[in-house]
């Protein structure tokens, strides 16, 4: 049996925030059974584990492994890792269709930026902007031009719960809601989230409320579930999701939280089974200015910081 375990630290093409943390290089775990690859790479803010955490578990689990036991990690990063280098992946997997873009940033320097000559040509059928991060009126400032300069686009907005109810509810108001693909987690609970759809007639997603394990339930409004794998965890609890979200009609959208080319492939994967008719929210490589793999697909050990390394019989 083969095991291993190695560190990356890729940088960010410009530091990002992540829930009020700012970060300049991306950190995480890659992990190795037999050949076959996982990552494990808690995101600050939106995991409950550390990277260390992550470190220590991965690497008792490993051990475990190497005396032939079988391993159930209790960290969702770690049981991401861990069964994706274990999974039976089927060996004629489609592609996924291409990723929607995401725009990040400030929305006055966005608005400057717009690659509109590119977008008007052939626009995209999506497009993810994050909200509730600026002044409200210069975020529905940038909606409105998003909107008029690509009418054939759906917009997909993300406010990661940080709204009351009434913040949301006005900028819910004044959106050009037949634009609107969903709207991404308005408010920090469900109860809320659903309060502001009702008001505004706004469609629905949820994330953070899948990832954290809460409690949801099928509402006319609630439209899809945005799955991130790599931060729910288990593929198994990620399956249930996906089959919950087909008996009530919802769109199943695989997404990722920035992790390396390697993890960006494996999630990949997971939507052409999953989703395989949904654009995925996977449009977040291109803040990373380094790779762990080369063209082919190789991970390239050798600029990796190695943990552990082990062949053994079992
Ligand atoms: O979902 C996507 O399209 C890409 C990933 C993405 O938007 C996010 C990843 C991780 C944390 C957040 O910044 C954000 C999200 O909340 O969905
Ligand atoms: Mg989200």
């Amino acid at each position: 049996m083969q095991l291993a375990l190695y560190r990356y630290s890729l940088p960010f093409l410009q530091p990002l925030v992540f829930k009020g943390e700012r970060l300049a290089n991306r950190e995480g775990l890659l992990v190795s059974i037999n050949g076959q690859w996982g990552e494990i790479a808690p995101l600050p803010g939106f995991s409950t584990e550390t990277l260390a955490e992550a470190e220590a578990e991965s690497l008792a689990c490993l051990a475990a492994l190497s005396r032939g036991e079988k391993v159930s990690p209790a960290l969702q990063s770690v049981q991401f890792g861990f069964d994706c280098a274990q999974r039976s992946w089927p060996s004629n997997l489609p592609a996924s269709l291409p990723p929607y873009p995401l725009l990040q940033g400030a929305p006055a320097a966005l608005i400057q930026s717009l690659p509109t000559a590119d977008w008007q040509a052939s626009p995209p059928s999506r497009l993810k902007l994050k909200v509730a991060r600026y002044a409200m009126e210069e975020e529905l400032a940038l909606i409105e031009q998003l909107a008029a300069r690509l009418p054939t686009t759906k917009l997909i907005l993300d406010a990661n719960g940080g709204w009351t109810r009434q913040e949301a509810q006005r900028f819910c108001e004044r959106l050009p809601l037949k634009q609107i693909d969903y709207l991404e987690e308005p408010c920090a609970t469900f109860a809320d989230t659903i309060a502001v759809a009702e008001a505004t007639g706004v469609a629905i997603a949820l994330d953070e409320t899948l990832t954290r394990g809460e409690e949801w339930n099928y509402h006319p409004q609630l439209k899809a579930l945005v799955i991130k794998p790599s931060l729910v965890g288990s593929l198994s609890i990620c399956g249930a999701l996906v089959q919950r979200a087909r008996a009530g009609n919802l769109r199943v959208v695989i997404s990722s939280s920035f992790e390396s080319d390697l993890g960006l492939g494996l999630l990949s994967r997971l939507a052409s089974v999953w989703a395989p008719d949904e654009p995925p929210g996977l449009d977040t490589g291109h803040w990373l200015t380094e790779r762990v793999t080369t063209a082919t697909g190789e991970v390239m050990t050798e600029s990796l910081h190695c943990l552990s390394n082990m062949e053994n019989s079992a």
